[in-house]
C-alpha cells in the first residue's frame, strides 16, 4: 500500500516549515509544467503549419542543417542558464523527432489525397 500522507502532496510527519516549503516549491513546479505544456502546444501549432507548407511545396520533412543550428544555439543558451547543454540537446532532439513524424504524416496524407483526387487508374 502507498505511504499515508496528512496533506495534499506532502508526506505525513513532516516538520511544518519543511511542509510549507515543499508545498510552495511544488506549486511553482506545477506552474512551470503548465507553462511548458502551453509553450510546447504553441510550438507544435507553428511546426504543423511548417509541415503543411513543406507538403505543399514538396520540401523534405527534416532539415538537418537547421537542426544543427538550433542545437548549437540551445546548447549555448543552456550553458548560460546553468542547464546541462547535453540535456537541452536531448530534449530538443526528442521534440524535433516528433515534429518530423508529424511532417511525414502530413506529406503522406497529401500524397494519398492527391492519388484519390486523380481517381482510379
Ligand atoms: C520545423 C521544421 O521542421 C523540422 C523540425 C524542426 C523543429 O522542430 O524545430 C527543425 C527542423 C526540421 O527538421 C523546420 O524545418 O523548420
Amino acid at each position: 500500500m502507498e505511504k499515508s500522507s496528512d496533506g495534499p502532496g506532502a508526506p505525513a510527519g513532516l516538520d511544518e516549515s519543511v511542509r510549507t516549503e515543499l508545498v510552495s516549491l511544488r506549486d511553482s513546479i506545477d506552474n512551470i509544467d503548465a507553462a511548458v505544456v502551453h509553450m510546447l502546444a504553441e510550438r507544435f501549432k507553428c511546426t504543423q503549419r511548417v509541415g503543411r507548407l513543406k507538403a505543399d511545396h514538396d520540401l523534405p520533412a527534416a532539415d538537418p542543417a537547421r537542426e544543427a543550428r538550433q542545437i548549437a544555439r540551445l546548447r549555448e543558451l543552456a550553458g548560460s542558464a546553468k542547464l546541462d547543454p547535453a540535456f537541452a540537446e536531448k530534449l530538443l532532439n526528442f521534440v524535433i523527432a516528433e515534429v518530423i513524424r508529424h511532417h511525414e504524416t502530413i506529406a503522406g496524407e497529401r500524397q494519398s489525397g492527391e492519388r484519390d483526387a486523380d481517381g482510379p487508374r
